[in-house]
């Protein structure tokens, strides 16, 4: 079925439009949006940043930035790069607002986008309050159209300075008008677990306690902290990782199924389900969250040694936990979750792991050593190919009575993979529509932070024994010994 576009209208200012992740990501997905139909005549960026660009400065630099996006469509280069506009701006200075008002004004006009304005803030952190502040003071929110505002990660470094940014940004924006950023919403297979649960009898009746073991939830990666050192010694893997992604898709899987498809109900589902995390103590933190960081390798430097790095950091590139929820649905099931750099692979995925047979009717004495019942797993791969798999236990061909797995599996198609938007393509959509579905609420992101800050304060109060792992490895044993304590082990 071919999705029919609904044009969009509206002016998007872009604060940090000189960065690299408007030349790598927003760019290219605005291209893609464009080409597709959902963005045509009625839209205008605005780009902004200290830099002394002009227009066509700005229009060549996008149209380097979208040459790489698909050269079949080099036709319309051009119609869209005339869509893009430049203003040198200090969002320091409040005076700049001014500038930047009569711009987005003159676009309104010439674009005909209705008095739609969407604020994309596209810079380091400490500048949204600032930016919030005076798009408020200096009149640049429109009174005939939407306002909505698209916020980068990270919000906030620990509970108190979310809730600061959160406190600054509602100053300004309502809630509903505020687009939280993770790239991991966008992601099909994230989407897709909602279709899994709650479009499938055969799976959501199962989706308890009394048939579910356990969980497992890895984001492996495969390189380093290549030119980000400097970010990451700051944040580790628990604030880059764990506080956002991981979070967000651990309430996919361990949220109640919401009233109705919508985003106001999902977030609600969503939010509940974080409430029920159970929040540690730091004696159950430090029994049930595990930390690492990469040891030299053929190919790397230790982390310590990485340029950018303090040569003494105690920032974790690894993290294993175990999280429990205090609800009815899942109490006594853990969710073991782990992420981490340069690890055997590039690959993210859930296993969702069930209990076995309470009884093995299959294991007779005559062929006890050869029977074994396995647990059924349900895959869900989300990086780097789209996909599900389901193990069962299945007779084994031949005479006699024995069962082995087998793998029921669904892989996307590379045309299927091909149809697929991007993350940023479907969240710059999802945020010009005015669909929160997929961007983390408030109330989110101030449990998950909560739960991470005790896990924090806990380890930076002890020298850990750095490195401990190898790089190609799964990460340090003490995330295996995690598992192993419960009886447990990861799928994979
Ligand atoms: N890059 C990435 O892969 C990812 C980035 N993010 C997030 O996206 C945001 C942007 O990151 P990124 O693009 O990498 O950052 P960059 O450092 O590449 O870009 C920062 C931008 O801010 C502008 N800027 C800096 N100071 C000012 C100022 N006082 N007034 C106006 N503009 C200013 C810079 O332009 P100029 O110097 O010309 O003023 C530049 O356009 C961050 O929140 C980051 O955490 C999130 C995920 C991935
Ligand atoms: O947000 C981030 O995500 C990336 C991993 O994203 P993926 O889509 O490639 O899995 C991570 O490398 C980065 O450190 C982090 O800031």
């Amino acid at each position: 079925m071919t999705i029919l576009a609904t044009e969009i209208k509206a002016v998007i200012t872009l604060f940090g439009a000189t960065g690299d992740l408007a030349h790598r990501k927003l760019y290219p997905s605005l291209f893609n949006l464009f080409r597709k139909g959902f963005l045509a005549d009625n839209f205008a960026l605005l780009g902004t940043s200290r830099s002394e660009w002009s227009d066509a400065d700005f229009q060549a630099k996008v149209r380097e930035s979208i040459s790489k996006v698909d050269e079949d469509q080099a036709g319309q280069y051009d119609a869209f790069v005339k869509h893009f506009f430049y203003q040198p701006h200090d969002v320091t200075n409040p005076e700049h607002y001014d500038k930047l008002n009569e711009r987005i004004a003159e676009l309104e006009d010439k674009f005909a986008t209705e008095g739609n304005r969407l604020f994309y803030m596209s810079m380091a952190p400490r500048f949204f309050g600032t930016i919030a502040a005076n798009i408020k003071s200096q009149g640049l929110l429109s009174d005939n159209g939407f306002n909505r505002l698209v916020i980068e990660k990270p919000f906030g470094r620990d509970f108190a300075s979310a809730q600061e940014l959160n406190k600054e940004l509602t100053e300004t924006f309502d809630e509903n008008q505020i687009f939280r950023i993770d790239h991991y919403l966008g992601k099909e297979m994230v989407q897709n677990i909602s279709a899994l649960r709650f479009g499938n009898t055969a799976i959501e009746a199962l989706w308890n306690n009394q048939y579910i073991d356990n969980i497992q939830v890895t984001l492996s990666e495969d390189m380093g902290v290549e030119e980000r050192a400097g970010y990451y010694d700051q944040s580790g893997a628990l604030r880059d990782m764990v506080q956002n992604h991981i979070m967000q898709v651990v309430a996919q899987l361990a949220m109640e199924q919401p009233l109705t498809f919508t985003d106001q109900d999902i977030r609600a589902e969503k939010a509940k389900a974080l409430r029920s995390l159970r929040k540690y103590t730091p004696s159950e933190a430090a029994a049930n969250f595990v930390r690492g960081q990469y040891a030299a390798g053929d190919n790397n430097n230790e982390y310590r040694k990485e340029d950018g790095v303090d040569p003494k950091s105690i920032t974790e590139t690894y993290v294993a936990a175990k999280l429990t929820f205090d609800s009815y649905r899942w109490a006594g099931v853990p969710f073991y979750v782990r992420t981490g750099k340069l690890l055997a692979g590039k690959f993210t995925r859930v296993d969702v792991v069930f209990k076995k047979p309470l009884i093995d009717i299959f294991a007779t004495p005559a062929n006890s050593n050869d029977q074994k019942l396995n647990n059924n797993v349900l895959t869900i791969y989300i990086d780097p190919t789209p996909g599900f798999s389901l193990t069962l236990n299945a007779k084994k061909v031949g005479q006699g009575y024995t069962t082995e797995p087998i793998d029921l599996a669904f892989s996307q198609s590379a045309e299927q993979k091909d149809l697929s938007p991007e993350p940023y393509e479907r969240l710059f959509h999802d945020a010009l529509e005015g669909n929160s579905t997929n961007f983390a609420s408030w109330s989110e992101i101030a449990d998950a932070w909560q739960f991470v800050d005790v896990i924090r304060q806990v380890w930076d109060h002890e020298e850990p024994n750095f490195p401990n792992y190898q790089p190609g490895s799964m990460g340090p044993k003490e995330a295996d010994e995690l598992l192993a304590r419960d009886g447990r082990q990861w799928v994979y």
